[in-house]
Parts: structure tokens; C-alpha cells; sequence
């Protein structure tokens, strides 16, 4: 690559807990030889993503070249925070060759693509390929689709059929912006599922979009990297909701943060967070906790009521060991009643 060649942009969208960290990490554990810069954007107040991202500690992505906007979306700051990211990323004296972006699990991906059609992103930068990943067994499951009681009433009532599942929304757009969607956890899914949950993602695309299969986001980086789809060139076959509601508030989903103690029992900690997520419908749980005498700072992720813990690395020197929990659900959680049951 030469100093005037455009800078490659790979796009990872997917929702909350598809597995986008997972899959990023797997690509900075086994590129070689490409000097990587990473933009991670999160919903909620606890960075995890980007500590996740950092803690593998890969020389072809080294720590100052990754930049975390924990603002929430995205799709709504990109000329305040994308923008100044990435033209500090781009400005360093050995200037990243290839970047990747990590939107958060709610933010529709069409505006900032759209950022990469300004005319001083596109004189430096092109969207070499949006990957959208999708939780396998979430969309078997049906947490995308649309209630069918509902979708019948409004048109018995003569309504134009709306989505009222705001999940599927944002779900819809994450995948019709796609240049090549990731059908995680595979492992949850028998091979007939998958493939029939693979044949309906395929379908619901118009353009001719693959669907590769993945367990752990292990796909080869050769696979995720150097589509050159110029996605900033194709913006008309990319429809959004995004188009006709650039104001959009996001109001359909809500976060908050529950800080706990110490705990003595990581597996009783997890089987309580658990049932709280079955019981108040709650999407997405994931935090550092400090279990007692240990050294390792727990971390803990939800998704769903599937959840899993591991040790991720010492606390540091001089580090507070603050046990900190985000909580994101549809509007309307119950966030009074959600603490007590973790507190119990
Ligand atoms: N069973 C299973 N779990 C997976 C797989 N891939 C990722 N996970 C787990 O799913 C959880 C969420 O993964 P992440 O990679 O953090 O997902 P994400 O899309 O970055 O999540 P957000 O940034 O919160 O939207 C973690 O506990 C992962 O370990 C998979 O293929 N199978």
C-alpha cells in the first residue's frame, strides 16, 4: 500500500451479544503481518468490549490504536466522535493499513457507512466490507421476529404492517447493510437449524450476500478482510429505517449500570443473573466482577439467559476492584426491581 491508497474499513455490525468482540479478536489472534487499528463502539457505561480487545495483547494491533466511543451509538455522534477517531488513528506516523470498526449491537449501520461518502472520508478511506453477525440460535429462537398475532391484527385493522418488535429493526438493518453475514454459534444450532436460519438470512437480502458459518467468531481473516465492496459507492442498495427516520432517539431499548459486591460464588453469582435476565426479558448483562481472595478480575457476559465467566486477567497496581454490571433490555425494564434481585 502506498501513502495515497485509500485505507481499508471493515464494518462489524450485528446485535447485542452476536458475538462482534468474539469474532474481532479471533481476526487481531491470527492476521499477520497487517498493522490493525480498531474503533469499538459500545452501548452502556462499561467499556468491556475494548478491554476485551486490549487484553490480547497482539503486536499487530498494538493498544494506542484502539479507540473506544462508549457514547452509546454511533449512528447518531458520527461527525462528533467517529470522524476526530479516525482522523487520529490515520494521522500516526505509521498509519494503520487496515481498520476495523465495531458498531454497538443497537446501532443501524447505514449512517456511518453514509460517512464514508463525505468527500474528505472518501479521498482516504473506502468500506472494504460490512460483516454483520448473527447469533444463531437468538434468531432460532424467534427474538427477531415479528409477534404474528400482531403483524395479523394490523392488517385486519387495515394498518400498513409495522414491525413491532424493535429488535427486528434494528436486526433488519444490521443485515440488509451487510456485505457478508456471519451466522454465529453454530454450536447452538443442530446442522438442519443452521442451515434453515441461514437460507432465511439469505433470502431476506436482496443483493446476493454469502452466509458463512461460524462457531467462536473463528472465520478466517483472509475471508473478513479484502472484499472491497467500496460499500460508500452502494449506499442505494442498502436500505435503512435509518432513511426515513434520521431523528431516530432509540428510545426502544435502555441500559443501566448495577454495581455489586465482591462475590464469594461466581457460579451462584451467575446462575442469580441468569434467572434475573429470564425473569425481566433482559438482553444483555456483561461486567468485571471482583471475586474474593482472588487476584483475577472475573468477567461476566450475558446474553440473553446464556451466560459465561472467565477469569480475564489480574487487577492491576492501584486499580479500584469495582464490581460494575450493564443491563440493557427493551424500554420499559424495570431497573428498581432488577437491583433488588441481584442485591438478594
Ligand atoms: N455458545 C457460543 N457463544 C459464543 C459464540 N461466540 C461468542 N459467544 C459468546 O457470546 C457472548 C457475547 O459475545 P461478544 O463477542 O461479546 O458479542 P458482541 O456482539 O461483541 O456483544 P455486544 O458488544 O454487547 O453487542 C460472549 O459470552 C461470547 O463468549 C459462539 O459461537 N457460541
Amino acid at each position: 500500500m502506498n501513502a495515497f491508497s485509500k485505507i481499508p474499513v471493515t464494518i462489524v455490525t450485528g446485535f447485542l451479544g452476536a458475538g462482534k468482540t468474539t469474532l474481532i479478536r479471533h481476526v487481531l489472534e491470527t492476521v499477520k503481518g497487517r498493522r490493525l487499528a480498531l474503533i469499538v463502539n459500545e452501548f452502556g457505561d462499561v467499556g468491556v468490549d475494548g478491554e476485551v480487545l486490549r487484553a490480547c495483547g497482539v503486536e499487530s494491533c498494538p493498544e494506542e490504536n484502539i479507540v473506544e466511543l462508549a457514547n452509546g451509538c454511533l449512528c447518531c455522534t458520527v461527525a462528533d466522535d467517529f470522524l476526530p477517531a479516525i482522523e487520529a488513528l490515520i494521522a500516526h506516523e505509521r498509519r494503520p493499513e487496515h481498520i476495523i470498526v465495531e458498531t454497538s449491537g443497537l446501532a443501524l449501520p447505514k449512517p456511518l457507512i453514509k460517512a464514508f461518502d463525505w468527500p474528505e472520508v472518501r479521498a482516504r478511506l473506502t468500506v472494504d466490507g460490512v460483516i454483520a453477525v448473527v447469533d444463531g440460535r437468538a434468531v432460532a429462537d424467534g427474538r427477531f421476529a415479528d409477534d404474528p398475532d400482531a403483524v395479523l391484527q394490523q392488517r385486519a385493522d387495515d394498518q400498513a404492517v409495522d414491525h413491532d418488535n424493535p429488535l427486528e429493526e434494528v436486526y433488519e438493518d444490521q443485515l440488509l447493510a451487510a456485505d457478508l453475514v456471519v451466522l454465529n454459534k453454530t454450536d447452538l444450532l443442530d446442522a438442519e437449524t443452521a442451515s434453515r436460519v441461514g437460507g432465511e438470512i439469505a433470502s431476506a437480502i436482496p443483493r446476493a450476500v454469502k452466509v458463512v458459518e461460524a462457531r467462536e467468531g473463528r472465520i478466517d481473516p483472509a475471508v473478513l478482510l479484502g472484499i472491497a465492496a467500496a460499500a460508500e459507492d452502494d449506499l442505494a442498495n442498502r436500505p435503512s429505517h435509518h432513511d426515513a427516520e434520521p431523528e431516530h432517539d432509540h428510545d426502544d431499548f435502555d441500559s443501566f449500570v448495577v454495581e455489586i459486591p465482591a462475590t464469594a460464588d461466581p457460579e451462584a453469582l451467575v446462575a442469580k443473573l441468569a434467572k434475573v435476565a429470564e425473569d425481566h426479558d433482559v438482553l444483555r448483562i456483561k461486567g468485571f466482577v471482583e471475586v474474593a481472595g482472588k487476584p483475577m478480575r472475573l468477567l461476566v457476559q450475558g446474553v440473553g439467559n446464556r451466560f459465561r465467566h472467565q477469569f480475564d486477567r489480574p487487577w492491576n497496581a492501584g486499580e479500584a476492584r469495582r464490581s460494575r454490571l450493564v443491563v440493557i433490555g427493551e424500554k420499559g425494564l424495570d431497573a428498581e426491581a432488577i437491583r433488588t434481585a441481584i442485591a438478594a
